[in-house]
């Protein structure tokens, strides 16, 4: 519940194109091996808010898709660049910084996402993300799941491997509900 994905959602050319946009962007800096508090490792990352025309269109659809209409969307776009040996190890999404609906649209490489219930660790789940392909997490996937991205070692899918090249992520958030007085 609460989890989507659409193999192929841009076409080619889309991905391309965003690749080429982002790639001056990322290229300004080195990867990270980790971070102190952060689940990920082997990455680059900004935050973007100013687009070509092709991409903002990309985006629009992407919005259209995943975001019920009227939700506040956080006007910076996430891009995350995890290197071939980079990985995400399981966490959630703050809930003080981000809304109800995670959108990822994922290039170059694929990866696999597993999502893992907090209270049930049998409940799990993974997701083969494709180039061009977007995910939507959202509720329970969202609130009550860990997400991660599996480490090119541990990168199977139904049994299959999945090689972990570099992959670049342009990942769409909503703002968090305004806190409730209580
Ligand atoms: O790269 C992705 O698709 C997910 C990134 C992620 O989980 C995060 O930045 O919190
Ligand atoms: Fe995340």
């Amino acid at each position: 519940a609460g989890l989507a994905l659409w193999p192929g959602f841009l076409s080619a050319r889309e991905e391309a194109g965003l690749a080429r946009e982002l790639e001056p962007l990322l290229r300004r800096q080195r990867y990270q091996p980790q971070h102190w508090d952060r689940a990920i490792h082997g990455y680059r990352e900004t935050e973007k808010s100013q687009w070509s025309q092709e991409s903002l269109a990309i985006l629009q659809r992407v919005w259209d898709t995943a975001f019920p209409p009227g939700v506040p969307q956080l006007s910076l776009v996430h891009v995350l660049d995890l290197e071939k040996s980079g990985y995400i190890k399981p966490h959630v999404d703050s809930v003080k910084f981000c809304g109800c609906t995670i959108a990822g649209l994922s290039l170059l490489s694929a990866s696999v996402m597993r999502l893992v219930s907090e209270k049930t660790p049998e409940d799990w789940v993974e997701l083969l993300l494709e180039p061009r392909s977007l995910y939507i997490l959202r509720g329970p996937a969202r609130y009550e799941f860990t997400h991660e991205i599996l480490r090119d070692e541990e990168s199977f899918f139904d049994g299959r491997k999945v090689p972990r090249e570099r992959r670049v992520s342009v990942v769409c958030r909503n703002l968090p509900a305004p806190p409730t007085l209580t």
